[in-house]
């Protein structure tokens, strides 16, 4: 019976039940063979260095935007040219690199091969056959670890000797991975290549009847040679089981097999083998057409927007690279790109005139939460006193919370491009140097454990309360984000109360225009260059993902939305929930006090349309419409004048626009509804960034890094749906900033703010004004408890484990209850 691999083996052994086929490149059946250093030229070592230098003189400086650092690296030393390579037909490809994931340079492979384990997690030599100028390249290198991680695709990530940075792996992002030597089989296995090929003798008469064609399993345990009859029935096809019964003898030697086949199966199917032929023939070509069409209709939209350059990959590259080229852009929203650039266009052409017709006012009052006197009434151990204002709204959310009428969702789609190469591209997963090495993403879910606890504790109920937390993604940190969960366990809390919800993405465009158009910019020159749709992308997510529906279902009413690089959010904060239902607002919006005019916050704002009202005599005239809407003056696009505007006070005078948008904010779930609706959707923004891509140069590829901004992502704002509330439904809550804001922006330098070290350092002052929580608490009182809880969740300094101090995580409770 036999064993096949398609350039790989077949394995004949037992009855027509046993056999099976896997493939290494299932696409292609090279041959192979044990690739020797000896294999290549020692004019390679030569070579290595000119083809970098030529490299580098062929790279040319954009045109219209000042010299970039262009990418030195592209080629290793350790690379060799393909005409360098004697045995070439030796290698066979196993994987397609797609990305990088997380920051120490893993890289997300995508699986071409039947032996996944073996190819990816056994440590040793392997291939990456990249295009340099053009030009395929190979280069040796040594596979450390690897490990499997789920997806729709089969993929592993995987470790590469000296890839030790995101930077490093990058380089190799959109390359095959190849090996040079095939797994030792047993004597009853056969690699397909092998087989292919070889004559088929009747072993009775010694007459040669066919060549086998290739070696197919349908499904079943048993592989199949289809051959072609060279004999009387010349061009028929058979097919003939490989089971030793049938196919008693391989001879590798003399590349041929003997056959002993029962009484007329050769001639049973070669009938209904035409049939199955004809059918299988026909569903390729219905396939194949739909497939054309579909790209036909892509071709035709990407001329219409003036983006066909995108499409250049496909005249080089191996076949999988240009398969990958095409099945990105077949699930690219083009029309969607096409309508974001023009939202951005025409805005940024008459963005003076679109001021002229709004007036920004700082909004009118709001209140101040006062954490002090939470603590101050369960130090007298009297929850049950009615408190003041902020005591009334933390009971009221932990009541909320209790119900279940609350969920929270991060903002995590974010590539951390501010971070630099240092950072990750997991935000979340960034070490902030606490102690314990705890990363943003721990924080939030030991608050989110600590308030669940308080919340079962102070309402008295039996079951603790879990929170779902939707955790958004996107295309770029999707992947990471999940293992990194995986691999952390969700510190404690249950698995299914965390919900991945992936944002949208969007092409990157340059931000000059080539014959009128920003063009898409290429990743590599199979890969389009995207990036998340901005955390106004939320709302499509929500409801297009049938998450809305599902809170629906679990009774939930609001939902907070926090970003994910603030190390001092309250996750679930009762407090805001309290808060905003009190108001019986739609939108909850948290503000500190901004500290200077050029902190990078937006701020809050009411916007009245000047245009509405008869006879208004423009900004400044003291005349405004009624129909004033919140909304947020973004850093990137508030005017000075607005930004440096002051007003007097008793205390002296102050900044006029001084509500910061923290980015933490609470909307109702039927608000959350309300904006999955089409009328509902948010504009575009330009957000200018620094974009890594390549170019065609005549038949060249170059890697440009750029040192300044040189491109444009398209981006939605969250704040951007305050406008679609009425005012009356949006209730503004301020928070003291040291105790609630301490974001991570952007990568440590001297008198650089809101970075990993400025962050820590306000966490450790405001953990040092709490005493730790510890696991003796246990032996105290529950009000203590509920005290020292409170305090941690405040900020509080947690010694030890968490679980140890809560005890098991909601999914063993209420297992156990
Ligand atoms: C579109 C958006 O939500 N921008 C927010 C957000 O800015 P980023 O620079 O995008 O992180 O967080 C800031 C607070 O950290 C907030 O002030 C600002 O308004």
């Amino acid at each position: 019976m036999a064993m096949a691999y398609r350039s790989t083996c077949v394995r004949v052994h037992g009855l027509l039940s046993q056999g099976f086929v896997s493939t290494d490149a299932r696409f292609k059946g090279n041959g192979l063979g044990v690739l020797k250093s000896a294999a290549f030229s020692p004019s390679s070592a030569l070579f290595r260095p000119l083809l970098c230098r030529l490299q580098l003189e062929k790279f040319v400086f954009p045109r219209t935007f000042p010299p970039l650092n262009l990418r030195k690296t592209t080629c290793s030393a350790g690379a060799i040219l393909e005409s360098e390579v004697k045995d070439i037909g030796s290698f066979v490809e196993v994987g397609y690199i797609a990305d990088t994931h997380g920051v120490h340079g893993e890289l997300h492979v995508y699986s071409l091969t039947d032996f996944p384990q073996e190819r990816f997690e056994k440590p040793g030599k392997r291939w990456v056959r990249s295009k340099i100028m053009g030009k395929p390249v190979y280069e040796e290198v040594e596979l450390l670890k690897g490990r499997e991680v789920g997806g729709k695709r089969p993929s592993w990530l995987i470790t590469l000797q000296g890839f030790n940075s995101v930077e490093k792996a990058s380089d190799l992002v959109g390359s095959t991975l190849l090996v040079s030597e095939r797994p030792t089989l047993n004597d009853d296995e056969y690699y397909i290549p092998d087989l292919v090929g070889m004559s088929v003798i009747l072993k009775e008469t010694g007459e040669e009847i066919g060549i086998i064609l290739d070696v197919y399993n349908t499904g079943g345990d048993t592989d199949l040679l289809q051959v072609k009859r060279t004999d009387g029935a010349s061009g028929q096809k058979v097919w003939i089981p490989f089971v030793a019964e049938i196919v008693p003898v391989v001879d590798k030697e003399r590349r041929r097999v003997e056959i002993d086949p029962p009484a007329g199966l050769l001639e049973l199917n070669s009938s209904s083998e035409t049939k199955d032929e004809k059918a299988r023939r026909r569903k390729d070509v219905k396939e194949k057409r739909k497939l054309r069409e579909r790209f036909s209709g892509l071709k035709k939209k990407l001329m219409a927007i003036g983006q066909m350059h995108i499409l250049e990959g496909l005249s080089s590259g191996t076949e999988s690279q240009q398969q990958e080229l095409v099945s990105q852009l077949l699930s690219i929203d083009f029309g969607s790109f096409h309508q974001a650039v023009q939202d951005v266009l025409p805005q940024s052409e008459s963005s003076g005139r679109e001021r002229n017709k709004i007036l920004s006012k700082p909004p009118p009052y709001f209140p101040c939460a006062n954490w002090r006197e939470i603590d101050a009434c369960l130090e007298q151990e009297e929850i049950t006193r009615s408190g003041g204002n902020t005591f009334r709204w933390w009971k009221e959310g932990l009541q909320l919370i209790a119900d279940g009428r609350v969920a929270v969702v991060v903002l995590a789609g974010g590539q951390s491009t501010r971070l630099g190469e240092k950072g990750s591209s997991v935000k979340g997963a960034i070490d902030l140097g606490l102690a314990g090495g705890k990363s943003l993403f721990q924080l939030q879910a030991e608050r989110l454990l600590i308030i669940q606890e308080l919340s079962r504790m102070v309402m008295h109920v039996t079951t603790k309360p879990r929170i779902p937390w939707i955790v958004m993604t996107s295309d770029a940190t999707d992947m990471s984000t999940r293992a990194y969960f995986e691999d952390n366990k969700f510190w404690g809390l249950d698995k299914s109360q965390v919900w991945f919800l992936k944002q949208a993405s969007l092409p990157c465009s340059s931000m000059e225009l080539t014959e009128g158009q920003h063009r898409i910019l290429l990743e590599t020159p199979w890969k389009v260059a995207q990036g998340p749709n901005g955390n106004g992308g939320l709302f499509n997510a929500l409801s297009a993902q049938g998450t809305n529906d599902r809170l629906a279902d679990l009774g939930v009413d609001y939902v907070q939305v926090y970003a994910v690089d603030n190390t001092l959010v309250r996750v679930a904060d009762p407090v805001f929930f309290g808060y905003t239902k009190e108001r019986g607002a739609d939108i909850g919006v948290k503000v500190v006090t901004r500290t200077s005019a050029e902190e990078a916050v937006g701020v809050v704002c009411m916007n009245y349309e000047m245009a509405e009202i008869q006879g208004a005599k423009g900004p400044g005239s003291g005349e405004y419409s009624d129909n004033a809407r919140y909304g947020v003056l973004e850093y990137s696009n508030i005017t000075e004048s607005l930004k440096h505007a002051t007003e007097e006070t008793e205390q002296g005078r102050r900044l006029e626009f001084r509500a910061a948008h923290i980015c933490v904010n609470i909307f109702s779930l039927s608000f959350l509804r309300k904006l999955g609706e089409p009328e509902f959707e948010l504009e575009y923004h330009p957000a200018v960034k620094h974009i890594k891509h390549v170019t065609r140069q005549g038949d060249e590829w170059v890697a440009v890094i750029p040192d300044r901004p040189n491109g444009i992502k398209l981006e939605r704002f969250i704040f951007d749906a305050f406008k679609y509330s009425d005012p009356s439904k949006v209730a503004l809550l301020e928070v003291v900033r040291e105790e609630e804001f301490a974001p991570v922006k952007n990568a440590p330098a001297p008198g650089v703010l809101d970075t990993v070290d400025t962050a820590r350092r306000l966490m450790n002052s405001l953990s040092k004004r709490f005493p730790p929580l510890r696991p003796s608490t246990a032996d105290i009182p529950p009000t203590q408890v509920v005290r020292s809880l409170n305090l941690a969740y405040m900020g509080g300094h947690i010694e030890g484990n968490l679980r140890d101090i809560i005890g098991p995580g909601a999914q063993q409770e209420s297992e156990e209850t």
